[in-house]
């Protein structure tokens, strides 16, 4: 019998207040409005991003709210004037929007379409800044314009990539969020060009993609940092060539680095979130040319500092959002090149869960030995 609507009566994770564990709740989840799409998740993978606003120290974190944001599902219905998908189409939720007509998606120069962020950077959706979740009539705020953690949930439609429908979302479901990031920082945010030497600060799944990245743009040499040894083993199979533990040194790390590399590497990628070491990615790069990316997310008020000089003798210092991927036009081509096996996606995967043991699901992420776990959402 359709749904098309009727208000869906399913399960969710709900973070009532910061750093309390998730709550698995009856959530009423009220039809599509105009532009917008209700997708029933089949999959979702956690992401350290989740937790970070989990813990209360994002300030757009607002409670309580259904989290998840790395998920793949089916759409159950659309919206007035929603054209680009249909109920049937496999999806991927992005909480990067592209609606390709905003000043941003026409610059030629970001991936950071402005379209619906006024609204998801407040939990709520664009149409009447209300949010599509509610319990027993009590309103849950959505989180990064997705809430994948519950099994349906409603997105604007320029937040919705269109995918093959023979692509596995107990495994795409990945190619929402992190190993696009790293991938695209490569490829897109640096353009790493072949020859050169890379570093990669942190190996765990943004790290572990912005090595296979370099691999594939042609890196000589992709040296991973972590404070965590164990971690070298598997970064061999991503890609990484030389494996620093900062523990293991008394200098600096961008010191290290830069003895090793005859002058400093020619892009470093910071894959952590902690701005200290922001500022050795930045300082292990060579002077006149090298660049650095930051993609971890550091806490809000956190700030990154360096000497002007390191700027002024030729260092960039530059960001990324998503691997600087336009979401609902690459996502479909990340997933067609993960079907012929251009990219990895199974060995980020560590862990399985279901919904009902999301608490323990992070306790896992959580765990030295784990990159991804992928939740089933309807167990
Ligand atoms: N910019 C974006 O669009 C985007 C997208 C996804 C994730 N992220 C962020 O990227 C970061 C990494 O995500 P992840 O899933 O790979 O996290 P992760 O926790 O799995 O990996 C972090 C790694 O860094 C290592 N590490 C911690 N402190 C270190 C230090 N001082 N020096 C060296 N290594 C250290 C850890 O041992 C771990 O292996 C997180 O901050 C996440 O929020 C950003
Ligand atoms: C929008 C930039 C940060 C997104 C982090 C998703 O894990
Ligand atoms: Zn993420
Ligand atoms: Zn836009």
């Amino acid at each position: 019998m359709s749904t098309q609507g009727q208000v869906i009566t399913c399960k969710a994770a709900v973070a009532w207040e910061p750093n309390k564990p998730l709550v698995i709740e009856d959530v009423e989840v009220a039809p599509p409005q105009a532009g917008e799409v209700r997708i029933k998740i089949l999959y979702t993978a956690l992401c350290h991003t989740d937790a970070y606003t989990w813990s209360g120290k994002d300030p757009e974190g607002l409670f309580p709210c259904v989290l998840g944001h790395e998920a793949a599902g089916i759409v159950e219905s659309v919206g007035e004037g929603v054209t680009d998908v249909k109920p049937g189409d496999h999806v991927i939720p992005c909480y990067q929007a592209e609606c390709k007509d905003c000043k941003f998606c026409k610059s030629g120069k970001t991936n950071l379409c402005g379209k619906v962020r006024a609204a998801t950077g407040v939990g709520v959706m664009m149409n009447d800044r209300k949010s599509r979740f509610s319990i027993k009539g009590k309103p849950i705020y959505h989180f990064m314009g997705t809430s994948t953690f519950s099994q349906y949930t409603v997105v604007h439609d320029v937040s919705v990539a269109k995918i093959d429908p023979q692509a596995p979302l107990e495994k795409v479901c990945l190619l929402g969020c992190g190993v696009p990031t790293g991938l695209g920082a490569v490829w897109n945010t640096a353009k790493v060009e072949s020859g050169s030497i890379v570093s990669v600060f942190g190996l765990g799944t943004v790290g572990l993609a912005v090595a296979e990245g370099a691999k594939a743009a042609g890196a000589s040499r992709i040296i991973g940092i972590d404070i965590d040894g164990k971690k070298f083993e598997r970064a061999k199979d991503f890609g990484v060539t030389e494996f620093i533990n900062p523990k293991d040194h008394d200098k600096p790390i961008q010191q290290v680095i830069v003895d090793m590399t005859d002058g400093g590497v020619d892009y470093s990628f910071e894959c952590i979130g902690n701005v200290s070491v922001m500022r050795s990615a930045l300082e292990c790069c060579h002077k006149g040319w090298g660049m650095s990316v930051i993609v971890g997310v550091a806490a809000s008020g956190q700030e990154i500092s360096t000497r002007p000089f390191q700027l002024v003798t030729g260092r960039v210092w530059k960001g990324t959002a998503f691997g600087g991927f336009k979401s609902r036009s690459q996502v479909p081509w990340l997933v067609d090149k993960y079907m012929k096996k251009e990219i990895k996606v199974d060995e980020y995967i560590t862990h399985n869960q279901t919904l009902s043991e999301i608490n323990k699901a992070f306790d896992m992420m959580h765990e030295g030995d784990c990159l991804r776990v992928v939740l089933d959402m309807q167990t």
